[in-house]
């Protein structure tokens, strides 16, 4: 399928850097059309094959508050929260997606991707707590692209010392691209709402380096 996807850096004029005195994220509002967000969010959700892991909490196992798929090249076995991901494979909305993201990159990293973390909120009791995505595969400052279709959610950047906090509200068909040490200084995170909300899918584009089999 051929979608007519993405504007670029220089047509998306309403892109803008976050106020963070220590990272470098900037937000795409409208880097898919709402045709095709609201296509890809049915596609994703019908085809990727999402199951609900559990961590070990105080040595119990709790299930995370969200459905997640690991998707990526054959070598791109990923450990996050002490879960060990082996990848599924790419699909053709996913790597439509990809390529957006790269072309939104271009202007000022020049990164390719080799994976991607999909998580779906289902609702407004599905969240994801403080963290930074600095495993060791992902090396130092890495470059994220932050995909949102479907419901738009609060997501919030929390300095690791300082009291600095920021949210941008991440709306259907949106990018947010992290960068530079966004990762070693500040944690972020969806909270959850009592709201009666909808879906949300959301995509996590990454480069892993240290690969393993
Ligand atoms: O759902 C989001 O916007 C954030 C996802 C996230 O932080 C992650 O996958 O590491
Ligand atoms: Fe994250």
């Amino acid at each position: 399928m051929q979608f007519s996807l993405f504007e670029t850096p220089e047509n998306n004029s309403s892109s803008h850097k976050l106020p963070l005195s220590e990272g470098d994220v900037t937000y795409f509002p409208q880097a898919l059309s709402k045709n095709d967000a609201d296509t890809f969010f049915e596609l994703l959700k019908a085809e990727l094959p999402w199951r609900q892991d559990s961590i070990r909490l105080f040595g119990k196992p709790v299930k995370i508050p969200r459905l997640q798929s690991w998707h990526g090249d054959d070598d791109c076995t990923y450990t996050y929260s002490n879960l060990t991901m082996s990848p599924n494979p790419w699909t053709n909305s996913l790597l439509s997606i990809k390529d957006c993201c790269e072309a939104l990159c271009a202007a000022t990293q020049n990164t390719k991707f080799n994976s991607v973390l999909a998580n779906w909120y289902r609702d407004g009791q599905d969240s994801m707590s403080f963290h930074s995505d600095d495993e060791p595969e992902l090396g130092i400052n890495p470059v994220i692209a932050s995909v949102t279709l479907g419901e738009a959610r609060p997501f919030v950047f929390k300095h690791k010392e300082t009291k600095e906090k920021y949210t941008q509200v991440l709306e259907h068909g949106s990018v947010l691209i992290m960068a530079g040490t966004t990762q070693s200084h500040y944690v972020h995170g969806i909270a959850k709402t009592a709201k009666p909300i909808g879906g949300r899918i959301n995509l996590t584009f990454r480069h892993l380096i240290h690969r393993t089999r």
